[in-house]
């Protein structure tokens, strides 16, 4: 069964021009003039339901308004979608008992109220029976152990805090398909891989379709099958993560602090550059496909004393940048998606 069936789907905006200079500034005050923008450019996407799928492309590629056309919140300028077969922006009140979104960015929590007053409020809006309600709060603070925060005004909770209730509000309704923006921002590295267990978690056992968007690699190697790379508004590119780790994710930054590290390291196993040697830090780019962690590691320990070690993905910007150069094989748009 689809959960989503997008065609040709397009969405531009007014922008008024901003001219230079005081007196052109004030006679644009009096007479506007607009342009012209197009964010989403013939978007063509198909998913099966219980993918998981990341929606990715670099700042101002079009994944956000996409997502609002997907969830009913825009209408698009053109093109169809079908979203678990309804159209979102002329069915939207239908299918937000069926959908659920999170947006990492913007809290769908009551500030002032603990999340408790929330999913209360949530269960009367989602018109769940009381039993049934209840059953599945207990079930969702129990796995995403909110325990501890529930009866705290979310102002008082901590980032990391707010976002596990925050997801666990988004399946308090059991959603068929949950759309995610950027869940996992400004989250440190524990809370990031516990939110994602947690997701993966949900898509495993309730079979529950994931849409995600995100800039970080980790996001989509440890949540997603499938990567959808989008860019100026249009895909370039649609295919298995596994194919995108393959091809694209091939590098890694490997960060150690040395603690006597007076010594320099005369030859580094092939497949690893330092980008920066210095006595007490090292920055290291290892291409996986030659090279592991493990290499890294073994060159240096019993060479000198290793303080701290992080273990980094490249930017999103560079993984967009090398399947826009080419570097991955992945379907292009025209071909189809699933
Ligand atoms: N309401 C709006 N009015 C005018 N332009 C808009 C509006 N919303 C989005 N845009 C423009 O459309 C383009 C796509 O924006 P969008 O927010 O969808 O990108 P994105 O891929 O989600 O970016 P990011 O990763 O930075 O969140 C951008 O150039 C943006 O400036």
């Amino acid at each position: 069964m689809l959960a989503l069936e997008v065609e040709g789907l397009v969405k531009t905006f007014l922008v008024k021009r901003k001219p230079e200079g005081f007196k052109a500034s004030v006679r644009s005050l009096l007479r506007p003039e607009w342009t012209e923008k197009t964010a989403v450019a013939g978007i063509r996407l198909k998913a099966e339901a219980g993918e998981t799928l990341a929606f990715l492309g670099p700042n101002g590629a079009g994944k956000s308004t996409t997502i609002k056309m997907l969830t009913g919140i825009l209408h698009p300028s053109s093109g169809h979608a079908r979203v678990l077969g309804m159209v979102p922006w002329k069915e939207r009140a239908a299918l937000a008992f069926r959908i659920g979104a999170v947006f990492g960015q913007k809290s769908q929590l009551w500030y002032h109220l603990p999340p408790a007053d929330t999913f209360e409020l949530l269960s009367r809006m989602y018109e769940l029976g009381r039993a049934d309600y209840l059953r599945r709060r207990d079930e969702l603070v129990e796995r995403f152990e909110l325990g501890p925060y529930m009866q705290t005004p979310v102002r008082k909770l901590s980032l990391g805090e707010r976002m596990r209730c925050e997801i666990a509000a988004a399946f308090l309704h059991r959603p068929e398909l949950l759309f995610l923006d950027e869940p996992t921002i400004g989250l440190d590295v524990i809370v990031k891989r516990r939110i994602r267990e947690l997701i993966a978690e949900r898509n495993r056992e309730e079979g529950t379709t994931v849409f995600l968007t995100s800039h970080d690699p980790s996001d989509i190697e440890q949540l997603c099958r499938r990567a959808v790379v989008i860019h100026h508004g249009t895909v370039i590119f649609d295919a298995p993560v596994e194919r995108l780790k393959r091809e694209v994710l091939t590098c890694k930054t490997v960060r150690l602090k040395l603690r006597d590290g007076a010594r320099l390291l005369e030859k580094l196993p092939g497949g690893v550059r330092a980008a920066e040697a210095g006595p007490s830090a090292w920055r290291l780019s290892v291409d996986t496909t030659t090279a592991s962690i493990e290499d890294v590691l073994a060159a240096f320990v019993g060479h000198c004393a290793i303080e701290d070690m992080t273990i980094e993905d490249p930017p999103m910007e560079d993984v967009i940048r090398a399947v826009y150069e080419g570097k991955a094989g992945g379907r292009p748009a025209e071909e189809g998606t699933v």
